[in-house]
């Protein structure tokens, strides 16, 4: 049996909490860094599942990389260019790192090397097709090795031509930001038409931000159409400095509106995650926000209120809010999240049925939750999907008054691995 965690009631939170780098910011500095000319010095890198295996990878094509002994420091020397494979198929374990899987299929693309790209068994059910389309159009070879739209699959590399591309916007903004950061380094310059709504818009303000701080401007029209330059290629910034996480931090911001006094460090109004709004949401609820260039702090004053609310442009961080609703007044809806379902696990499917474990009222609709307390919770082991998010988002029952237990706590390591830790230096029993 999977070790368990079990958290009993917990009076209050208060404290400060130093947050891990951004998974997000983690990966992309990792890889631009790998292209860019010049060494880069990323500090306060997130030491986890996701970024150790983009490091792995890193290194297996041809990137020399320096990590301090915390793992939180590296120094990567950039290729000035693509990565590179030798004349041997390269095999690539990418765990379930959405942020390695499908960056790095479009940036091996551009070599002249083989690769396959494989995953856990999740990671072979969740899709990479919108991408591998576009990157065709681009006169990519890439095959499937066992499903049509999905991992594992084959790069035969052979460079990217540009011209114009079209991407399906509506699942995942991860295939975009992939076309995004390879595109600088195509034979000509590329236009990308997205096709249907995109989802997770903050998470390309991400890419376009960090492709401009190793030196690449993109146009941005209006998130229907980009245009990116060659012939410029990523230059190193020097330095880096990786944000604190504002998926992980809305743990903590979430502890502190529903009881006590938190502040969390490393990120604030000066941020470029898109999570961070996450801090508005607990405001609209009723809790006290202050925010600083690079803190949050997230106070209880008063009992937090439902909202209903579309979530697209916040999807892991929307998470938090499932757990938060057992303690507001009223119904809390969190809209337009359909692409929970394509994630860890099902997280729409999967958030109900424990949710409702505790007692919850639930509606789980195709792309909304619907919580409603009850009460008095119950004591529930809740199972976690080998999804970091249900676990920590969980975490936050122990603040309702009723103990919970977690399953395989340890799912955390994909991008928090001392979360338990961490939650219990704020809490007061
Ligand atoms: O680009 C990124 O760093 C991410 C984009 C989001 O995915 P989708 O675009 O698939 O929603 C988010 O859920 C994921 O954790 C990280
Ligand atoms: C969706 C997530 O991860 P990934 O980067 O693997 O898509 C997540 O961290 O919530």
């Amino acid at each position: 049996m999977s070790e368990q965690l079990t958290l009993q009631p917990i009076d209050s939170v208060t404290g400060v909490v130093h947050l891990p780098g951004s998974k997000s910011i983690s990966n992309r500095a990792l890889l631009l860094a790998a292209m860019a000319k010049g060494t880069t010095t990323l500090t306060n890198l997130l030491d986890s599942d996701d970024i150790r295996h983009m490091l792995a990878a890193l290194q297996q094509v041809g990137v020399s990389v320096r990590l301090s002994a915390d793992k939180t420091c590296c120094d990567i020397d950039g290729l000035a260019g693509p990565l590179r494979g030798g004349s041997e198929c390269v095999k690539l374990f990418l765990g379930n790192a959405g942020t390695a899987m499908r960056p790095l299929c479009a940036a091996l693309t551009l070599t002249q090397g083989m690769y396959q790209l494989t995953g856990e068994p999740r990671m072979e059910e969740r899709p990479i097709g919108p991408l591998v389309d576009a990157l065709r159009q681009s006169g990519a070879q890439i095959d499937y090795l066992k499903n049509d739209g999905y991992p594992p699959v084959k790069i035969i590399g052979s460079g990217l031509s540009g011209g114009t591309v079209t991407i399906d916007g509506s699942v995942s903004s991860q295939f975009l930001t992939a076309f995004l950061m390879a595109a600088p380094l195509a034979a000509r310059p590329t236009t990308i038409e997205i096709n249907g709504e995109l989802v997770s818009k903050p998470y390309i303000d991400i890419t376009l931000k960090m492709m401009a701080r190793f030196g690449v401007d993109v146009e941005n029209h209006d998130y229907q159409r980009f245009v990116v330059p060659t012939g410029i290629g990523y230059q190193s910034p020097g330095q880096f400095l990786v944000e604190g996480d504002a998926s992980s931090a809305s743990y903590f911001l979430a502890a502190g509106a529903m009881k006590g006094d938190v502040t969390v460090q490393g990120v604030g109004r000066l941020s470029m995650q898109g999570d961070v709004v996450f801090a508005d949401v607990l405001a609209q609820m009723g809790a006290d926000i202050e925010w600083g260039d690079d803190y949050i702090r997230a106070r209880h004053v008063k009992p937090l209120q439902a909202v209903d609310l579309d979530l697209n442009a916040i999807p892991d961080a929307a998470m938090t809010l499932a757990t938060v609703a057992l303690v507001a007044q009223g119904t809390t809806a969190i809209r337009n999240v359909y692409n929970w379902r394509v994630k860890e696990t099902d997280r729409l499917a999967a958030m109900a049925c424990e949710l409702r474990k505790l007692g919850a009222v639930v509606e789980e609709g195709q792309d909304y939750l619907l919580v409603t307390p009850v009460t008095k919770l119950q004591h529930a082991a809740i199972n976690t999907y080998n999804d970091h998010r249900i676990a920590m988002c969980f975490s936050l029952v122990a603040l309702t008054g009723t103990a919970v237990t977690i399953n395989d706590p340890g799912c955390t390591s994909k991008t928090f691995p001392d979360y338990f830790q961490q939650f219990a230096r704020i809490t007061n029993d």
